[in-house]
């Protein structure tokens, strides 16, 4: 028997359904996602959760003519799935399959890319504004987590909202008691009470029988009526006193809140601000359970479910800053360890299991997370500040202004630095060598494997000022670590090998790709270790004593360290031939993370070729 899903191929079948079809066609939706992301791999337990939501938008709303924005989009696949993409799934997140965020480029459906979070309210007050101003007649929709909403960017969306006249913004609280961890901060226990409050009853009265199929014209009183109704129970609410009309909150699981609920607030325009509860994972137990370990799993059997792996493999980069960050904080009182709500992913579970006190997850804020730990430095402690290359962009002026122009002692562990694979290029770490060494005052660690990343992680720590250590998503060439937490000389290279004539000076992991090409060309081979400060004296001898020079790195070619090494030729007068190797002045999209870079030439053969591209024959000796 044909299935209801395979029925449904865009937005206008679902709103021809049925109550009891859109309630028959989540369930199906629920089986196709968990069965789907089991084979791919991808965001499960968020994308269980917004399955009715999607579902009952889609029925209401008036896609793609109404514009909905799902925020940072790993909620997003039911959305993709009910507007054309099913057939694609079996392709999502890999090299030539659709990507597992938004993106205007993949579907009209899709009105805005997303991938890091708390920007859809802005984005669609901006869209709310065209509209008004172009005399468009439509609703613009933010869906947005509870975990989301924490960020500053999206209360300075509100805020900006909230006197912005003539505008439809519908905002819709995607309320799951969860971030990727357990949600933090003062507003999560808002929204708990919220929650736990009189409201709920009185909401689900207003959602239900005030506003339902009501005519327009007694919309008006049922909002005033609503209003009062409100006033008598619990003062107004956060959003309220924004300018929003706030409604809920209903259980986003019930397909007979939800509809007539939009269906009102669709009527109503405005500023309105809908607080729905859903559950993370919700439908498949184990997710349910262990929301954590289902919110971005690899291919798993969804009967088993995931599976602990069985021998000990290689340690993850993540693991080792992990191992060092206890370490270390078991030696220095002083080390404050920080997250800006990535704890599992930056590898904080031990450390804030072991040391609670020093222990600090401030939520989706990277910006607040700079200027915080600027702030603890200022008073002698030692912050780390653990956080993912690609979301450091948010905090750049918190770093410049706060940290740096005050000479700061705080060390940055940048993690998913270079190419992630599967998030694609909205996560890629490419630009933090290139944005971080213009500013005076740092000091920019590139560790080739794991026993590296642990020295220089002591290396920069140990240093007055601040310092970054950057290094890629998953593990190495399975590096012995050694235990202690001895540190090097700053600013220091390393030879590795001793040639003549070529010279291959590599700035983070590519140094084993770059190794056996240095080996068969008879090159010289230097593990950089710092792109600042540079080992300068070992620099200038190189140029001189070698005729051509090839700089290696995962980070964009444009500004990064290869052109540190440029410029240092340049001021000193000196001509060598170089060649900057890295990645190109384009965004890469998703797939897998070795045959990404292999695709740009930064495996051992693509620099070999490069190499001869650029030199001709191996220069014999
Ligand atoms: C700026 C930014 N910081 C961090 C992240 C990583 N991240 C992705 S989803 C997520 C949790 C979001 O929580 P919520 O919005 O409540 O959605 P849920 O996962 O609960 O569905 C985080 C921290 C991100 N995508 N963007
Ligand atoms: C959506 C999001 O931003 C995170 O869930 C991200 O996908 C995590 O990436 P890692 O798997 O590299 O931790
Ligand atoms: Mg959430």
């Amino acid at each position: 028997m044909t299935k209801l899903l395979e029925t449904l191929d865009s937005p206008a079948d679902v709103r021809k359904l049925s109550q009891h079809q859109l309630k028959m066609a989540a369930t199906e939706l629920r089986a196709f996602i968990l069965d789907s992301v089991s084979r791919t791999g991808g965001h499960l337990s968020s994308n269980l959760g917004t399955v009715e939501l999607t579902l009952a938008l889609h029925h209401v709303f008036n896609t793609p003519h109404d514009r909905l924005v799902w925020d940072v989009g790993h909620q997003s696949y039911p959305h993709k799935i009910l507007t054309g993409r099913r057939g694609d799934m079996p392709g999502l997140r890999q090299q030539g399959g659709i990507s597992g965020f938004p993106r205007r480029s993949e579907s009209e459906y899709d009105a805005f890319g997303t991938a890091h979070s708390s920007t859809s309210i802005s984005a669609v007050l901006g869209m709310a504004v065209a509209s008004r101003n172009l005399n468009i007649d439509r609703q613009h929709i933010a869906v947005i987590g509870d975990g989301s909403m924490t960020a500053g960017m999206a209360f300075e969306a509100l805020n900006n909202a909230g006197v912005t006249p003539g505008v439809n913004v519908l905002v819709i609280l995607n309320d799951n008691d969860m971030s990727i961890s357990p949600p933090v901060g003062a507003l999560n226990r808002y929204l708990a009470r919220l929650l736990s409050g009189g409201f709920y009853r009185d909401a689900k009265n207003v959602g239900r029988a005030v506003l339902e199929h009501m005519p327009a014209p007694v919309l008006d009183i049922a909002r005033r009526v609503k209003g009062h109704a409100k006033g008598m129970i619990s003062p107004a609410t956060l959003f309220e006193e924004l300018g929003f009309n706030y409604v809920g909150p209903i259980d986003g699981h019930d397909m007979d809140s939800l509809v007539p609920t939009l269906q009102n607030l669709r009527e109503l325009g405005g500023l309105q601000f809908l607080h729905v509860i859903t559950k993370k994972g919700q439908g498949y137990k184990l997710a349910e359970a262990d929301p954590i370990l289902y919110h971005g799993p690899g291919k798993f059997d969804p009967e088993l479910g995931i599976q602990k792996p069985s021998g000990p493999g290689k340690q993850t980069f993540t693991q080792v800053f992990g191992s060092w960050l206890c370490d270390m904080a078991q030696q220095d009182s002083r080390l404050i360890g920080i997250t800006p709500a990535m704890r599992e992913g930056s590898g904080l579970v031990e450390f804030e299991k072991r040391f609670p006190q020093r222990y600090f997850d401030v939520g989706i804020a990277e910006q607040h997370s700079v200027t915080f730990a600027a702030g603890v430095a200022c008073e002698g402690l030692k912050p780390v500040l653990a956080i993912y290359s690609t979301f450091l962009q948010r905090g750049y002026d918190q770093f410049i202004h706060d940290v740096a122009l005050q000479n700061l002692d705080v060390t940055f562990a940048l993690d998913r630095a270079g190419l992630v694979g599967a998030d694609g290029a909205t996560h890629a770490g490419n630009y933090d060598i290139a944005f971080l060494r213009c500013i005076p005052n740092m000091v920019i660690a590139t560790p080739s494997d794991e026993n590296e990343t642990r020295l220089l992680l002591s290396t920069c720590y140990q240093h007055a000022g601040p310092a970054s250590v950057r290094y890629p998503r998953g593990s190495g060439i399975g590096a012995q670590v050694a235990p202690e937490l001895d540190v090097v000389e700053l600013g220091k290279a390393v030879v590795r090998r001793k040639g003549e004539k070529l010279a291959i000076l590599a700035f983070g992991t590519l140094l084993h790709a770059a190794a056996p090409v240095a080996e068969k060309l008879n090159a010289t081979l230097v593990d950089m270790r710092f792109v600042k400060p540079l080992d300068e004296a070992l620099l200038l001898e190189l140029m001189q004593s070698h005729q051509q020079l090839v700089t290696v790195e995962e980070g964009a070619i444009m500004g990064g360290a290869g052109s540190a090494v440029a410029e240092l030729m340049h001021a000193n007068g000196l001509c060598c031939d170089l060649l900057q190797l890295g990645l190109p002045d384009v965004f890469i999209d998703h797939g897998d993370q070795a045959g990404l870079l292999a695709g740009v030439g930064l495996d051992a053969a693509g620099i070999e070729q490069a190499i001869a591209r650029r030199f001709g024959q191996p220069p014999a000796n």
